[in-house]
């Protein structure tokens, strides 16, 4: 039987991406906060949860279309915001956006990108005219930069703003310490930093922001608002209360405060404090399609990949991307099939269990 050539899974693309990349690049993108307790807990917290499909259902093939926060995407899985795609490949994020477009699935295109995002929007509607594109926002004490900063991705066409709250300071990265690597290498810059010089070190993570900051936001665009990075439950029901249209459940891959628990884990809590009345996605160690299944049954609207990404984009720049979507898709058609759901809609609590659990 003829081998298959490349990668046959998202763990093997990491392989790959660690044998295409710069060592000090590699260690930027897998790299988690201190001891990296919280980064590997992603994983692991999947690895216990265990599925209990149902049988004989007699169900067609699943369909993997669903909507989240009102977009259609063709599948329950979006594209997490990550910084300088530039240094996993030039095709940078206009490789990341073609790839995204193809698929059919939302891009959540960083504030700190290496192009600028009227480039990254104009190749997305390339591909696919109706490409749904949303823009991460760091806010700035600067409110004059944070707003031209907003007005830029409105003017570009993103449909929704995604506020990291997870980012009060930027977590402590000793591989990046230990490699020196505190800045972009020589010809790489921020495109969307454009109004500060360009400079990531001119990004401002503020203890200072807060609710009121959020109040700003929602009084200046009209765009959806979702929080990236809740944890608690009393913060989710705080963000349904002022108006939030949609949170993702993130310990921002274990980047910011180590030790905090699995992003999984913390999922059913919030999922119960907020009832339904605003969309979640779930980020952090999502690896294989039982795990989007996982994120289903415990009450997100979809998952979020943020190194899977860099990884494809490292192997083959927009082909690799494609094709780590590709057999997300295909993992994702499989389990749902094997669990007995037909759509992501259809997706039941009890489908998860604790490892060993009744
Ligand atoms: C290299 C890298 C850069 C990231 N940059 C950002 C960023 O600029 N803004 C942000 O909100 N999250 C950022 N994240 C966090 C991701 O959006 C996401 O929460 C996380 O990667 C999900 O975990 P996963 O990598 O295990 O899929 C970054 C993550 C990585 C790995
Ligand atoms: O690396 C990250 O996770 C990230 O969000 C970030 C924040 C500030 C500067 C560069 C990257």
């Amino acid at each position: 039987m003829k081998s298959v050539r490349g990668p046959v899974n998202v763990r093997e693309f990491e392989h790959a991406a660690r044998d295409a990349l710069d060592p000090v690049f590699y260690d930027y993108f897998a790299s988690g906060a201190q001891d990296e307790v919280t980064t590997a807990a992603n994983e692991a917290a999947f690895r216990r949860l265990c599925l209990v499909p149902r049988v004989l259902r007699g169900l067609g093939p699943p369909g993997l279309e669903t909507t989240v926060l009102g977009h259609r995407t063709s599948m329950p899985l979006l594209m997490a915001p990550t910084a300088f795609h530039r240094l996993a490949h030039p095709g940078a994020e206009l490789a990341t956006a073609r790839a995204a477009a193809g698929a059919g699935v939302v891009m959540i295109a960083a504030m700190l990108a290496t192009t600028a995002i009227e480039e990254v929007a104009g190749e997305a509607r390339k591909v696919d005219e109706n490409a749904a594109l949303w823009f991460q926002l760091y806010v700035q004490p600067d409110l004059g930069f944070t707003e031209a900063v907003v007005r830029r991705a409105e003017a570009a066409g993103c449909t929704a703003l995604v506020v990291t709250v997870d980012s009060p300071a930027l977590g402590r990265n000793e591989r990046g310490d230990r490699n020196g690597f505190h800045d972009l290498p020589p010809g790489m810059r921020c495109e969307n930093l454009r109004e500060i010089g360009g400079d990531v070190r001119g990004v401002v993570l503020s203890p200072e922001i807060s609710w009121r900051h959020l109040d700003w936001l929602r009084g200046i665009t009209g765009l959806p608002i979702v929080l990236k990075g809740v944890l608690h439950p009393e913060d989710a029901r705080l963000a349904v209360r002022r108006g939030v249209d949609g949170l993702i459940v993130s310990n921002h891959g274990g980047r910011q405060l180590d030790t905090t628990p699995a992003s999984i884990d913390r999922l059913p809590v919030i999922a119960d404090a907020v009832g339904g009345e605003i969309p979640l996605v779930l980020d952090g160690g999502v690896r294989r399609g039982t795990d989007v299944v996982k994120a289903l049954a415990l009450g997100a609207s979809a998952a979020a990949v943020g190194r899977p990404v860099l990884w494809g984009l490292a192997v083959d720049g927009e082909d690799g991307v494609a094709r780590v979507l590709s057999l997300l898709r295909a993992e994702l058609v499989n389990a749902l099939t094997l669990c007995g759901c037909d759509s992501p809609l259809s997706v039941p609590r009890d489908l998860v269990v604790e490892g060993g659990g009744r």
